[in-house]
């Protein structure tokens, strides 16, 4: 986690002080200058507990892709629990504000866990239908949530000054909770999931529990700022839900740019002056909002944050590659090097008797693949043989209807993303990269990390010595591929070509004992070819089976020990290249083409 210091982020690092410092500073300078102190220190506190609230909708729908229309009845949760620990229950109100946070994160838990299969818009449905719950429980349950009426006389018991500090406190906290989980693998996995899950599972990364932890961290910080709004207003009633609450928070999170670090604060700060200057015109205050939000999403999309990182000005610059030539740079030494030898008795992968229908069409007849480790094993086919259903089959990304797969000769695990754990990591046909990533980013993804997200947000000696070796690792990975001086652009900026070396490379970087290349060939120039033959080449040096799906025989023919033949779902013809190459089945199966099998 500690990165090099670039221009960038020493700017970073300048600006957040001078934030910071600010905040510290605030009720000294409006005492200097204001006969309205309080007033002006209110104003900030508000603004940082609409922040805060606005960092959780940020881990939710920015790092997390999840539609939240539940995070005002979230804040009121958090607002009830604090209010009934230090009203009712008599106790300290830091207790509440625990218990403010346990409760939204518990909530946000049991939301996700119903509708994991919702897609996006359902998803926001439900949270909708949840707020609306929690408001109407709110009204109802009389005895613990003083029903309409709500509950009155929440005092934090210390002066208007030190309640300030403890919001500011508060602030600090929630941005380095969302920066240290958003800089960690479980941010990483989330950006991932929210980018394509199934890529996402490739990578052997659960996106039911990936989104679960998101969406629990990012609810218990809407239940930290709750219990602080119920704090610094002295009462919390079921209004404090209403949806028209929310308004602010998604006009700030996307007017500062959602997805960013510093989009929610710079979007709540941004609001707050301008609903302070229009104060006088207070019955308008809706129709600014919306005309901001209406503006912002017309003229910069992203957000100002984010609108700045894409600009001239923030984007990275280009730094000399370091020694990134795939014609000279070795393949890591850790790559292959696994916990387990090779064994060679037992194939590395193996998919008996699969059978695959798609409705009418039988993908897959009974097919039979057998793949030993320390070898390139081509599968060949013409268009719509089968062969990239052979690919999900084997990696379970479809079930198969008959056949059993087995990994070193144990039954593959069920779920597709549990498969790389096994050994087994595809990179598939069409380019599946975190386009929104860094390449660096990209790469991390794929490393499998020994420490959890809590240690990660508290950043722990254990988790930042385990991201400063995955980052070296990357960085090794990306050098091989010639991609270093790209490493932190965005994947979106490479080329077609790079885009395949990089997801190939992501795909090395789960160390698997099976890499599976679909196609990885195409769009390539001859010089990229070269380094993915080089690639192969080493990785089967390694002790990895390479399993190569392609079009292009002459390259599966130069790089391939084996090579089995599909055609309409069923294997004709499987041995050594030069002996396929003669196989009258297979030059039928190529027939009007014979020249793509036939040597020259
Ligand atoms: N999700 C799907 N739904 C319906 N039919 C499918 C699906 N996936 C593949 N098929 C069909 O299964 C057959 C095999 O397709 P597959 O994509 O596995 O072939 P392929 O050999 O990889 O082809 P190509 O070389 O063109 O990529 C084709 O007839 C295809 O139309």
């Amino acid at each position: 986690m500690s990165r090099p210091l670039t221009a960038a982020s020493a700017a970073t690092a300048v600006t957040t002080a001078a934030v910071v410092a600010l905040l510290l500073a605030w009720p000294f300078i409006t005492d200097f200058y204001s006969y309205n102190a309080q007033y002006y220190d209110g104003l900030v506190a508000s603004a940082a507990i609409a922040a805060v609230l606005t960092i959780s909708l940020n881990l939710a729908m920015g790092y997390g892709g999840m539609l939240s229309m539940a995070h005002t009845g979230l804040q009121l949760l958090g607002g009830y629990g604090t209010a009934f620990v230090a009203v009712k229950a008599g106790l300290p109100w830091p207790v509440g504000l625990g218990l403010a946070v346990v409760l939204s994160a518990v909530l946000s838990a049991l939301l996700l866990l119903v509708s994991l299969r919702a897609t996006y818009l359902y998803f926001g449905m439900i949270t909708l239908a949840a707020n609306l719950i929690v408001i109407e429980i709110g009204r109802e349950w009389d005895d613990v949530t003083g029903g309409i009426n709500g509950i009155t006389g929440i005092d934090p018991g210390m002066a208007k000054r030190a309640f300030y500090y403890v919001v500011v406190a508060a602030l600090i906290v929630a941005y380095l909770v969302q920066r240290n989980f958003v800089r960690s693998s479980a941010g990483r996995a989330a950006m991932a999931v929210r980018e394509s899950p199934e890529s996402a599972s490739a990578m052997g990364i659960r996106p039911a529990t990936t989104k679960l932890l998101t969406f629990s961290v990012a609810g218990g910080l809407a239940g930290l700022s709750g219990g602080l709004y119920a704090l610094q207003l002295g009462f919390i009633n079921p209004d404090v839900g209403l949806l028209d609450n929310g308004l602010v928070f998604f006009v700030g999170l996307f007017l500062g740019g959602i997805g960013t670090l510093a989009g929610p604060l710079l979007g709540v700060a941004f609001i707050t002056v301008i609903v302070e200057l229009g104060k006088d015109h207070a019955r308008y205050t809706t129709l600014i909002l919306g005309v901001a939000l209406l503006v912002s999403m017309m003229v910069i999309p992203r957000g100002i944050v984010g609108t700045w990182q894409a600009s001239r000005f923030g984007r990275p610059k280009a730094a000399p590659d370091a020694g990134g030539d795939p014609e000279t740079s070795q393949v890591p030494a850790s790559v292959g090097s696994g916990d387990r030898p090779p064994d060679r008795d037992v194939p590395a992968l193996e998919g008996r008797g699969l059978v695959k229908h798609f409705g009418g069409v039988r993908a897959l007849d009974g097919v039979d693949i057998a793949v030993q480790a320390g070898t390139v094993h081509g599968v060949i086919g013409p268009n719509g043989s089968g062969k990239s259903t052979l690919v999900s089959c084997l990696t379970r990304f479809y079930r198969a209807d008959e056949g059993e797969v087995l990994i070193f000769g144990e039954p593959a695990p069920a779920a597709s993303w549990a498969v790389p754990g096994a050994g087994v990591t595809r990179v598939f046909q069409v380019p599946h990269l975190f386009e929104r990533q860094s390449v660096l980013d990209n790469v991390l993804t794929g490393i499998r990390t020994p420490y959890s997200w809590v240690s990660a947000v508290l950043r722990l000696p254990s988790c930042l010595r385990a991201e400063r070796e995955a980052r070296a690792f990357a960085t090794e990975l990306l050098a091989f591929a010639g991609l270093a001086a790209r490493a932190s652009f965005p994947a979106d900026s490479l080329s077609h070509g790079q885009k395949r070396l990089l997801e190939v490379v992501r795909a090395v970087a789960t160390r698997p004992r099976v890499l599976i290349l679909d196609e990885p060939a195409t769009g390539l120039v001859p010089g990229e070819i070269d380094a993915l033959a080089r690639l192969c080449a080493a990785l089967r040096e390694r002790g990895l089976a390479v399993v190569l799906i392609e079009h292009n025989v002459e390259f599966v023919m130069k790089v391939c020990d084996e090579v089995t033949v599909i055609e309409t779902g069923r294997v004709i013809a499987r041995g050594a290249p030069a002996q396929v190459r003669a196989d009258p089945a297979v030059l039928a199966a190529y027939l009007g083409r014979p020249d793509l099998v036939e040597s020259s």
